[in-house]
């Protein structure tokens, strides 16, 4: 039998939709700019998985006055915590300096930990009387408020403080600020605000929105989950054909995959054909919660870094230049159509 080769590009597609900016999302950028004066940190949230892809550049241009902390989340479901993992995460530190980088998982208490010795030493060289305040930002279904739950827990052992979710615009709203420190010598504590997640004004790639849909970041109906799944899919090939063995033999046909998914686990309609979207769903459900390997879906590679400043900055960080990038695609689509 010929070798199993996977596809080693993904094809573009181009139905794919670029954005998902919503109305809240505006609203909450906007009320976040307005608190940025009171704020002494602003803990913006990445995925570990996408650390080009999750960077919105609305938060460098709007909030970027402050200092910031950039924590890359869910850490446990893109790390092996190998010696090519710790390589690949020295670079990422390298992207965002002077601005210092911090992994977690909010389930490690040693990570969590890190990060509040990090607020900690902020916190004493701060003069203020009042307190600290933080304020965490990031795309939707990053782990913010996770993060801002753990963060508590750790620190001062106090149940959830803030509601999470598997989908993402959980929070819709600016939270009020929940103590996540007691304060030293005197001082008050330290404060955190939760936001609702900003999606990025326009993804300028049809790939890049596919990591966001992989990662959970929109809502599992905005691309199709068939799609999502074979997107998943090509990366699997890509690391190992074996984290699917479970299902069937090494293959390029999602269709393949989820019809022996669907029919092991009974997901058939009508007919007993298979059920491709709740079978590709639960494809896709396994992969995030690490049940189907561990690894992370951006390049991660100053070369790779470079490519995506330049097509952000095509795009803009500002609402107007991202509408008119929007309108230039649609326009450039259209005439690709007809
Ligand atoms: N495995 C793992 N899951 C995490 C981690 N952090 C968050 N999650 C999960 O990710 C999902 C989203 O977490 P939330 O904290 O609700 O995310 P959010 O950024 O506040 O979401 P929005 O409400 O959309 O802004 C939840 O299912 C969490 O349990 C992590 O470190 N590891």
């Amino acid at each position: 039998m010929a070798a199993f080769v996977p596809r080693p590009v993904y094809p573009h597609l181009s139905s794919i939709p670029r954005s998902y900016f919503l109305g809240h999302h505006a609203a909450g950028l906007s009320k976040m700019k307005g608190l940025l004066a009171s704020i002494d940190l602003v803990i913006e949230c990445r995925d570990y998985r996408t650390p080009l892809v999750s960077r919105n550049p609305l938060f460098e241009h709007n909030l970027g006055e402050r200092p910031r902390l950039i924590v890359y989340t869910k850490q446990d479901l893109g790390s092996n915590f190998s010696t090519a993992d710790k390589q690949r995460e020295k670079i990422v530190e390298k992207w965002n300096a002077p601005s210092p980088s911090l992994f977690s998982d909010v389930k490690s208490r040693i990570a969590t930990s890190k990060i509040l010795e990090f607020i900690k030493a902020q916190a004493k060289s701060s003069n203020s009387l009042f307190g600290t305040r933080l304020m965490v930002v990031g795309m939707p279904n990053v782990g913010k408020s996770s993060l801002l739950n753990a963060l508590r827990n750790v620190s001062l052992g106090k149940k959830k403080a803030a509601r999470t979710g598997d989908q993402p615009g959980v929070t819709r709203k600016i939270g009020t600020s929940v103590k996540i420190m007691d304060g030293e010598e005197g001082k008050e504590g330290v404060y955190l605000i939760d936001t609702p997640g900003v999606f990025v004004p326009y993804v300028p790639d049809a790939e890049s929105m596919l990591k966001l849909a992989l990662c959970g970041n929109v809502k599992d109906t905005i691309v199709p989950p068939t799609t999502i799944a074979d997107y998943l899919l090509f990366h699997l090939n890509l690391q190992d054909p074996k984290l699917y063995a479970h299902f069937c033999e090494p293959t390029n046909d999602i269709f393949v995959v989820l019809e022996a998914l669907a029919r092991k686990q009974g997901r058939l309609k009508k007919g007993g054909l298979p059920d491709f979207e709740s079978s590709a769903l639960q494809f896709v459900q396994r992969w995030r919660a690490g049940d189907m390997g561990r690894f992370i879906l951006d390049q991660v590679s100053e070369a790779a870094l470079d490519e995506r400043m330049r097509a952000l900055e095509s795009m803009g960080g500002s609402m107007h230049q991202a509408r008119k990038a929007a309108k230039q695609i649609k326009k450039e689509s259209y005439l690709h159509a007809t």
